[in-house]
């Protein structure tokens, strides 16, 4: 299978209204892991469509190129339509035709190649079973609820055996108990399928438990790409820190010469402004460090903080504490605390954005 590769993409749609102005794609590069499952994630605005779009032919990128191993598919000059990419595409809308049926619908692609028979019905019953429809081949669309109108949805994009699918936040329209039973489902899919799939969400979540790799953009611009644990363990920058994952980010003054991965006397001594192994701290440049709430522990030997909030959230209680100097952290803990209590918190570890 060949790989997809974006090389300087860029989208410019010529909008220049207030508060606009930069393009909608700016100069993104990447290259896809082979049958990988790429969840691109961003807030709402920030080019997540434009570049999935790009890659399904429905737009002409303003500069860069996409490649599919030796096939360039987009330039500038030149765009290979959407119908000659062996690509499939999952909309939040779904799409389905409302007067055919489910098998009807999910075997439309084929009959528009011309595939019948044995061939269509075999690959249609195939495609049923994976999202488990089956039962449901005869119904039409009005007759299913939004999760399995999405599994017929999928089923159709199966049935291509397509190279590549893009979704496009196809879970936007599920309530949660359904978005994660589907979940299943799409990681089944993909285990299938094995065409390389790009999700677009903006739900980091469903984003950490379904790619292989997460890409983080903003403003038009590609963050940083990593595997999920990767990229929660070691995020770069404030965006990517503040959009995966829970955390809290606090200013501190490190020494120059603290690494990226911070621990408790480093942090205990910048919060309280002593001098630690690495040097003086609380004097160094002001740094963003990274703080999640599972590394915010109750300790007797630790630093007190004032509990601002105590929610419980049934398996444990999600805390928000004050530092000493007023700034804010996140914590977890099995115990429930009087708001405006002082507790003493050790802070396990913390990452310097
Ligand atoms: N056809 C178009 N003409 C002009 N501007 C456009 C067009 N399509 C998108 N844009 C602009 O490009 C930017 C990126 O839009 P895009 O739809 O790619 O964002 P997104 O990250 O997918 O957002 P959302 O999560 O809200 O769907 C936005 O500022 C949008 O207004």
């Amino acid at each position: 299978m060949a790989q997809l590769i974006l090389n300087h993409l860029t989208k410019d749609f010529g909008a220049k209204g207030p508060g606009e102005g930069g393009p909608a794609v700016s100069d993104v590069s990447l290259t896809l892991r082979k049958q990988g499952f790429l969840a691109l994630l961003g807030p709402s605005g920030c080019g997540k469509t434009t570049v999935l779009r790009m890659i399904a032919g429905f737009e002409q990128p303003t500069d860069g190129s996409i490649e599919f191993g030796e096939c360039r598919l987009s330039d500038a000059v030149r765009v290979l339509p959407p119908e000659k990419r062996n690509m499939a595409m999952v909309f939040q809308s779904y799409a389905l035709w409302p007067h055919m049926t489910v098998a009807e619908n999910v075997g439309y692609p084929l009959k528009v190649r011309r595939i019948s028979g044995e061939a269509w019905r075999s690959r249609v019953a195939e495609a049923l079973s994976l999202v488990r429809l089956t039962a449901y081949a005869d119904r039409r669309p009005s007759a299913l609820s939004g999760g399995q109108r999405q599994r017929v949805a999928l089923a159709r994009c199966l049935v291509q055996q397509p190279d590549i699918v893009l979704l496009d936040e196809p879970l936007a329209n599920l309530d949660q108990h359904l978005r994660k039973a589907m979940e299943e489902t799409f990681r089944a899919f993909h285990e299938r399928s094995s065409a390389t799939m790009i999700y677009v969400t903006h739900d980091q979540a469903e984003a950490m438990a379904l790619a292989t790799d997460v890409a983080v953009m903003s403003e038009g611009k590609l963050l940083q790409v990593a595997p999920p644990a990767d990229i929660y363990a070691r995020p770069e920058g404030r965006v990517v820190g503040s959009l995966i994952g829970r955390g809290a980010i606090v200013r501190l003054r490190l020494p120059e010469k603290a690494g990226r991965q911070l621990d408790w006397p480093l942090l205990q001594a910048a919060l309280a402004g002593r001098r630690s192994g690495h040097g003086h701290a609380g004097e160094g440049p002001l740094s963003d460090v990274l703080i999640r709430p599972e590394q915010v522990h109750p300790d007797s030997g630790g630093m007190p903080m004032r509990v601002l909030s105590s929610v419980f959230e049934g398996e444990r209680s999600a805390l928000t504490l004050a530092l000493p100097d007023g700034q804010s952290l996140k914590a977890y803990s099995n115990k429930a605390f009087c708001h405006g209590t002082e507790v003493p918190f050790v802070i396990s570890g913390g990452w310097r954005l």
